[in-house]
């Protein structure tokens, strides 16, 4: 568990993506917003990284009738993933390396005319005390990052090994303020940041890829938090 060699890079890395969410999108950042639906706004920064696309991406959104905890216990647990995530072909948890951290194996549907992709990362889910504003609610944090393991090397088989550092930064507010146990999901927004960069890891042509990520990367947040919704809506509120 937290003496496991990843720990450290573990624990670095969640609290690097913690901070990097929190950054706003104006100013000199050089986000420029591409997708907007409603609450649901979406930048990326065009950046290459040796002549590969790799374009950092940060989406914001607010939704209704749910918890911070809720959102970041569907986007880390194994089990939900299949009804969300839609370009997944395969997923393995290859370690279990505490209740709160797993590794994952996952292969994404084929999109042409590039080669089919997969991703072998560590996920981290954590609360963390809003240390700016007391009286917030806790923030949860999902944090995926790429990895190596001995039993998966990279591009051995039909698949070209993406590199990946995604999180989900997700805070809870309650309007109008209430008493706890008289708090209904109505009265509940949930703040999600979305932040991600994707080395394709293999060469694909950078229109292909902006075209895929303009494409994907909307579906993928608006079917992820749909699916939320109707998971939640039945169910005891978790805080
Ligand atoms: C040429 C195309 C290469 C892209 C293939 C691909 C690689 C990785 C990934 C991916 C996307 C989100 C995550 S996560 O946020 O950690 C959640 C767990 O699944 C992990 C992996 C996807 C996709 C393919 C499509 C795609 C691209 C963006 C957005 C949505 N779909």
């Amino acid at each position: 568990a937290k003496n496991h060699k990843l720990w450290p890079e573990i624990e670095k890395v969640t609290l690097e993506q913690l901070h990097y969410a929190r950054l706003g999108v104006g100013g000199a950042g050089g986000w420029q917003l591409f997708a907007e639906d409603g609450e649901m706004k979406m930048y990326r920064r065009e950046e290459e990284a040796d002549g590969l696309v790799v374009d950092p991406l940060k989406a914001c959104h607010m939704v209704k009738g749910v918890t911070a905890r809720e959102v970041c216990e569907i986007f880390f647990s194994p089990e939900y993933r299949s009804g969300w995530e839609a370009t997944l072909e395969d997923m393995t948890v290859v370690e279990t390396i505490a209740s709160d951290t797993l590794v994952f194996l996952q292969t994404h549907k084929r999109i042409w005319p590039a080669s089919q992709r997969d991703a072998l990362f560590w996920s981290h889910m954590r609360s963390v005390a809003d240390s700016e504003d007391q009286d917030a609610a806790d923030l949860w944090i999902v944090c995926n990052h790429s990895t190596e393991h001995p039993q998966y090397p990279p591009n051995s088989g039909k698949c070209v090994r993406v590199y990946l550092t995604v999180c989900l930064v997700c805070q809870t507010f309650i309007d109008p303020p209430k008493d706890p146990k008289n708090i209904r999901r109505e009265d509940l927004t949930c703040k999600i940041t979305y932040c991600s960069v994707v080395n394709p890891g293999g060469w694909a042509p950078a229109s292909v890829l902006r075209a895929v990520y303009k494409r994907e990367y909307p579906k993928f947040l608006k079917r992820f938090t749909s699916f939320c919704i109707d998971q939640c809506k039945d169910k005891p509120i978790l805080f």
